[in-house]
């Protein structure tokens, strides 16, 4: 395995590659690896000749500059698992590569960025379209690999893949769950004991949203009953619980079995706030 810092570096590696026809993969990360990255990893590896796995905590995503800073990190045992995993490249820029000066790039996705996690975190998905572009650029990956966990990231990257025809292929890979059911997330870490237990709040209301949902019984009626069930419980804080369309984000007010749908959820335990989110019509 080897690592990469800047274009530089890639450049004649990436030309050898190229010649020789094979396929790059890239999954791009913030580090603090968890099985559900290397779900994807292992995604790549089946997929293509090569893989690259990017660890760049971006600041430009962060709405919250403590949410920023107390970012886990975890370089040598990340390192470790990415060694073990068959990865081929690793690539680490600093601030500097990636930002030689501050970005005043404004990326508009219209809709998407106004609702759920666009609306709870202002300037979260510029920040992610001008780091994904920055990316896709440096390495020119023929795939590239994201998590249904973050689905509303999924959507602006597909749609900024589309708009800024990125010559690539989206893959998506689901979601990574601990044996309990709580989504694997690098922000786990920062939970205690007490909080971990909690963040099972997010899954259950899911599960028992979907069977709801089948047993017929009306969206806003088992929305009104999540929320009631958090403002009951201390350490949880809900943020929004929305039954959407998983490619336009547009926000449903009743259930319909003919059209795509998931349900997503995002709540502060304690001061970590975590987001996931279920398919219920695919
Ligand atoms: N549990 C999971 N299962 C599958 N993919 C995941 C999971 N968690 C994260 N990913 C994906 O891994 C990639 C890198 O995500 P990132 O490094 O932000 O990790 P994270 O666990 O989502 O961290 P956090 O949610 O705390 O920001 C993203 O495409 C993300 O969707
Ligand atoms: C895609 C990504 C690596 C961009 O910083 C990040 O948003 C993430 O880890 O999901
Ligand atoms: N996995 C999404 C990255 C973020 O929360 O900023």
């Amino acid at each position: 395995m080897k690592l990469i810092h800047n274009q530089a570096e890639w450049n004649p590696l990436w030309l050898n590659h190229l010649r020789t026809n094979q396929q790059i993969g890239l999954v791009p990360t913030m580090g603090a690896l968890h099985d559900g990255h290397l779900d994807l990893v292992k995604k790549s590896r089946s997929t293509c000749e090569v893989t690259v796995v990017s660890i760049f905590v971006n600041p430009t995503q962060f709405n919250n500059p403590e949410d920023f800073q107390k970012y886990p990190k975890t370089l040598d045992q990340d390192l470790e698992k990415l060694e073990q995993a068959g990865v081929d490249y690793v690539f680490l820029p600093t601030e500097k590569v990636m930002y030689p000066f501050p970005s005043k790039l404004k990326f508009d996705f219209g809709d998407l960025e106004h609702v759920l996690e666009g609306e709870f975190r202002p300037g979260h998905f510029n920040g992610v379209g001008i780091v994904v572009s920055k990316l896709f650029h440096l390495i020119r990956p023929q795939v590239a690999f994201f998590g249904q966990k973050d689905l509303q990231q999924v959507a602006v990257i597909k749609r900024l893949v589309d708009d800024l025809s990125f010559d690539l292929k989206l893959e998506v890979v689901p979601t990574k769950r601990e044996s309990d059911g709580l989504a694997m997330s690098s922000r786990n870490l920062r939970l205690n004991q007490e909080e971990r237990q909690k963040a099972l709040i997010l899954f259950h209301s899911l599960e028992k949203a979907k069977a709801e949902l089948f047993s017929g019984k009306n969206w806003l009626e088992i929305q009104r009953q999540i929320e009631s069930e958090f403002e009951h419980e201390h350490v949880a804080k809900l943020e929004y619980f929305e039954l959407i369309h998983p490619d336009s984000f547009e926000t449903y007010s009743s259930f319909d079995s003919s059209q795509k749908s998931s349900v997503c959820i995002s709540a502060f335990i304690g001061e970590i706030r975590l987001i996931d989110n279920m398919p219920i019509i695919s």
